[in-house]
């Protein structure tokens, strides 16, 4: 019998019959995951990984890591607890071949890693990864010395030419489209045999906490890097060459992927608890106990965890969401739901991201019966009634999520590829039926 191929099932969102009370256990961030691994990869020693995410986007920078002659080894850490990676940074060889998928981190963090590589490294990934923009790296490594090929479009497939070590030096580039410019280049920075000298020249900047998350794990490491906040100019970072520490390191559970959990309390006035949410984080996701005390809930923080709790009323919001756009697409979904209208700003860049998000939350949430404008940078989010219909995730893992936000409050809501929740959180189906009680 025929199955039905992932990208067109349709996953019925489950309706909560009551106020959700659960505690979620959030796998690893993404985004800690993916530098530990690169940066363990640019190490001089050993290094450990406790409880990595395991998803698509992180399988394939350990792919890619060790296709260059990286030893990532599944293992027991160093006081017994499994989940573990060992990494082993014996490589980065050529030639070699790197899937990114439609992972930003991949595509963005390796090309700087391949140019230290002693031969040739092809990037190639899934169509949209062709559409992402990638000439600031691109650019920018050019300038410091590496020898690219691609086709001119400052984007993939391209192959990277690694000499074996690379110049660095001073570099200007337009970050203006994705932090993950200024992430990339910071990272493998150490290992450039001047470091690096990154000044930002566009006109604005997405996603600081990302480039901070790169800064701390870069110290947290051995490097020296000098930023605007340390009294550096604006703008520009500077890391200094230099040998990095092999360190044991625990991933902190994913924020921004606790989001639809968090997003279930308030919509269904229910209480939520996320055991070892960080008492102090880069990570964007920490923002969201602001947002969502806002929108409605009240949050306590203790020592166990996050313990998140809605109101039952869901308000509307205005608020600028440039520093942690990830965001976006959850907040769309429960101000779709909201008592009052909501402005979400700062977010033109989220046109490049998995998908164009702007465009696909107003198209989905329209097709439910909303009513969402696009501006320039954001979205106008006038709540309404909404009915039940498909809802299309165009491969990207925070629209499947969204739409599960929807769903809870909303009959009949289809979600199209829910799979697609891979990318960041391969359990997301089961997760949210553990939360209702399934
Ligand atoms: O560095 C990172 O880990 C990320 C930076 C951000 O990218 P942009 O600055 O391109 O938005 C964020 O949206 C992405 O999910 C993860
Ligand atoms: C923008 C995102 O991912 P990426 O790392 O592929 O840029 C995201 O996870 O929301």
């Amino acid at each position: 019998m025929a199955t039905t191929p992932a990208h067109t099932a349709l996953w019925p969102a489950p309706l909560a019959s009551g106020a959700v009370d659960a505690t979620v256990h959030v796998p690893g961030s993404k985004s800690v995951t993916n530098r530990a691994l690169v940066l363990a990869a640019l190490a001089s020693e050993p290094g450990w990984l406790r409880r990595p995410l395991r998803s698509r986007d992180t399988l394939l920078m350990a792919g890619a890591l060790r296709a260059m002659g990286v030893g990532i080894e599944e293992g027991v850490g160093p006081d017994g607890t499994g989940e573990t990676w060992r990494v082993l940074p014996t490589g980065l060889h050529g030639p070699a071949t790197v899937d990114v998928g439609n992972a930003g981190t991949v595509m963005r963090f390796l090309p700087p890693v391949a140019a230290l590589a002693d031969g040739p490294i092809r990037f190639d990934g899934d169509p949209r990864s062709y559409e992402r923009p990638l000439n600031g790296v691109i650019d920018a490594l050019r300038v410091l010395g590496a020898r690219i090929d691609d086709d001119g479009r400052g984007a993939l497939p391209l192959t990277v030419h690694g000499g074996g070590a690379l110049d660095g030096g001073p570099v200007e580039i337009d970050a203006s489209s994705s932090s993950q410019f200024v992430s990339a280049l910071l990272l493998s920075g150490p290992r450039f045999n001047q470091g690096v000298e990154v000044r930002h020249i566009g006109s604005s900047l997405p996603s600081l906490p990302h480039i901070r998350m790169t800064v701390d794990m870069l110290r947290a490491v051995g490097a020296q890097v000098d930023t605007p906040e340390s009294g550096g100019e604006p703008n520009v970072w500077r890391v200094t060459p230099g040998a990095l520490l092999g360190r044991d390191l625990t991933i902190e559970p994913d924020l921004s992927n606790a989001q639809p959990f968090l997003a279930a309390a308030l919509v269904t006035g229910g209480k939520v608890v996320i055991p070892d949410w960080p008492s102090r984080t880069t990570q964007p996701g920490d923002k969201l106990r602001e947002i969502f005390t806002d929108m409605g809930g009240s949050c306590e923080l203790t020592e166990y965890g996050l313990e998140f709790t809605g109101s039952g009323a869901v308000r509307g919001i205005d608020v600028d969401l440039s520093e942690v756009g990830e965001l976006t697409p959850g907040i769309a979904a429960v101000a779709a739901l909201a008592d009052s209208p909501s402005t979400l700003r700062g977010v033109a860049h989220l046109r490049l991201h998995e998908t164009d998000r702007l465009a696909a939350l107003t198209k989905e949430i329209n097709e439910l019966g909303g009513d969402v404008t696009e501006t320039a940078d954001g979205l106008h989010i006038r709540p309404r009634k909404l009915h039940g219909g498909i809802f299309h995730t165009y491969e990207d893992h925070r629209m499947a999520t969204a739409g599960a936000i929807i769903g809870l409050a909303v009959e009949g809501v289809q979600i199209e590829n829910v799979a697609t929740t891979a990318k960041t959180l391969p359990d997301f189906p089961d997760m949210w039926a553990g939360m209702l009680g399934a």
